[in-house]
């Protein structure tokens, strides 16, 4: 028996064979490294084993016949091998497929060949010798990157009839069927994009969509997200730096723009972006040109920048706070996302999205699906949190049934104790409740054989750590950043996606 909503026993399967992004650590991702160097090729097995298959060649000519026999999410490259130049063998690797993200190995970290190879497209380099950590996480980011531009994004106002390879971009709402049409018209129109919505809405999906039914989508797809990083580092992100640009400025490095160049750039929280980047990203999208921090040499690059907020920019330009020139800019096309309280029709059907990969990723084949008392009351919720709030909601009533079919009893309290009545309330965080919570939370998660306990776990510390500092700070965000020693940005990112309420009488609760 399938999960799904309210099913009478024997329904049809209404399993959904696609993944949730959440989700696509699930299958081991593959790594080819090719090096001729043996140590090299024992120490990448080694230190990336438990985050992918690795796969060694020592020579160009055997890496490319492992690439084109295998499907692989990313490639470690060494830029010296003995049959073939690096730069070479990247091109071919580009010719068979751009999508996949290349890590050059270089002996210094600024090798003219290395940033060369940026230019033309690689993920990015790391010098010899290698530090196991720093690998690491270059490898993770790039099969991220790869995973993001290569997962499809099936749009359908009906999940049955759904790409079931694809991640799949739910709604048979009206609002939504707009939202679908809208990205039909202008996807392959080479125009920059804002997507507006409040968080949780669906907007990063939106971009993808953007992406994927564009004319770049064979090109680099890259996102960025604006309030993650403090000012100078995003300018640099975005725009690269010069060596000697800055204390710390080791070598030159090539920002997102140069890197993207003939592909799709997603900005994200495009609000967050202090002046002097605001007028940068403008010249960008005026005339495609920009200059490295501590640079003077004009750069030309053709990127299609998408870009999303949920802030009220218009609002930023009248305080003063936002530039109106580049508002305007980004403003010409559009595509607004309602919240999910205005599209309460799309709940069922996402309902039964997240619960048949909610099902699948912890392993519950025993699990029928939910009550119909309890789809009435989640499809009478107002979820402050929007979809991702009801994602979440959903794989914790999933991971913590012991039952078949999940009644109200498994539903939060935020969800039970709902009147309808004060539009942003979330669940209040008990204080010991929260604090004993995450060994149960660990512990739950080792049951049921889940693959994802680093980052459940994590996102749960950090949820508590940052409720209790903005209860201590009664909701100021500024004395909050600076006791949790985090920037605004950051912080106000981790409000969103973590969907914590400021309640109006500032009192603090976290929901989803
Ligand atoms: N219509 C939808 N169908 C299926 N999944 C959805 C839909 N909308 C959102 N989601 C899921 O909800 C989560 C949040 O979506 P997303 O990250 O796109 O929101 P966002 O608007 O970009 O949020 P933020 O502003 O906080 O960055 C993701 O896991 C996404 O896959």
């Amino acid at each position: 028996m399938s999960a799904g909503i309210a099913v009478p026993k024997n329904s049809p399967s209404k399993v959904d064979q696609t993944q949730p992004k959440s989700s696509w650590c699930k299958t081991m991702p593959s790594l080819l490294v090719i090096d001729d160097d043996r140590l090299i090729l024992t120490l990448a097995q080694k230190s990336l084993a438990s985050i992918a298959d690795v796969e060694t060649a020592s020579s160009a000519a055997e890496g490319m016949e492992k690439l084109k026999a295998g499907d692989f999410d990313a490639v470690l490259l060494d830029i010296q091998l003995p049959d073939q130049n690096g730069l070479a063998v990247f091109c071919e690797i580009r010719e068979y497929d751009r999508r996949i993200p290349v890590i050059f190995m270089t002996i210094e970290a600024a090798s003219n060949t290395a940033i060369e190879a940026m230019q033309l497209g690689a993920f990015d380099y790391i010098a010899k010798p290698l530090a196991v950590d720093p690998l690491r996480d270059l490898v993770e980011k790039a099969i991220e990157q790869r995973q993001i531009s290569s997962v499809p994004v099936a749009i359908s106002a009906d999940d049955e009839s759904a790409d079931a390879s694809g991640e799949l971009f739910i709604g048979r709402s009206p609002a939504m069927l707009d939202v679908f049409k809208a990205i039909g018209k202008v996807a392959k129109q080479d125009v920059p994009i804002l997507v507006r919505g409040e968080s949780g809405t669906g907007k990063e999906l939106v971009a993808r969509a953007l992406y994927q039914y564009s004319r770049r989508s064979e090109e680099t797809f890259l996102a960025v997200n604006c309030a993650a990083l403090p000012d100078n580092l995003l300018e640099s992100e975005l725009f690269g730096h010069e060596k000697g640009a800055f204390t710390g400025a080791e070598s030159r490095r090539i920002g997102k723009f140069e890197q993207c160049n003939g592909g799709t750039l997603f900005l994200d929280e495009i609000g967050d972006m202090a002046s002097p980047v605001q007028a940068k990203v403008l010249r960008v999208l005026q005339d495609q040109r920009f200059e490295r921090v501590g640079g003077n040499k004009e750069l030309k690059t053709d990127v299609r920048i998408i870009a999303a907020t949920n802030r009220p920019l218009e609002q930023m330009v009248d305080d003063g706070e936002y530039r109106e020139d580049l508002l305007y800019r980004l403003n010409g096309v559009t595509i607004e996302l309602p919240p999910l309280r205005d599209r309460l029709s799309d709940v069922p059907a996402l309902i039964r999205f997240f619960l048949s990969g909610a099902k699948r990723e912890f392993n519950k084949p025993d699990l029928e699906g939910l009550s119909p008392e309890a789809v009435e009351l989640l499809s009478a919720y107002d979820w402050p949190g929007n979809v991702r709030q009801l994602r979440a909601v959903i794989r914790r009533c999933v991971l913590d049934t012991v039952m078949p079919v999940i009644t109200p009893d498994g539903l939060p309290r935020e969800v039970t104790g709902y009147k309808g009545t004060t539009a942003a309330s979330g669940a209040s965080t008990d204080k010991a409740a929260a604090g004993a919570g995450l060994p149960k939370l660990v512990r739950d998660l080792l049951n049921n054989g889940s693959t994802n306990v680093y980052a459940e776990a994590t996102e749960y510390m950090e949820r508590y750590v940052i409720t209790e500092v903005l209860r201590e700070t009664n909701g100021n965000q500024s004395q909050a950043a600076e006791i949790l020693g985090i920037t605004r940005g950051k912080l106000r990112d981790r409000i969103n996606s973590f969907n914590i309420v400021l309640k109006s009488d500032v009192e603090v609760g976290a929901a989803g």
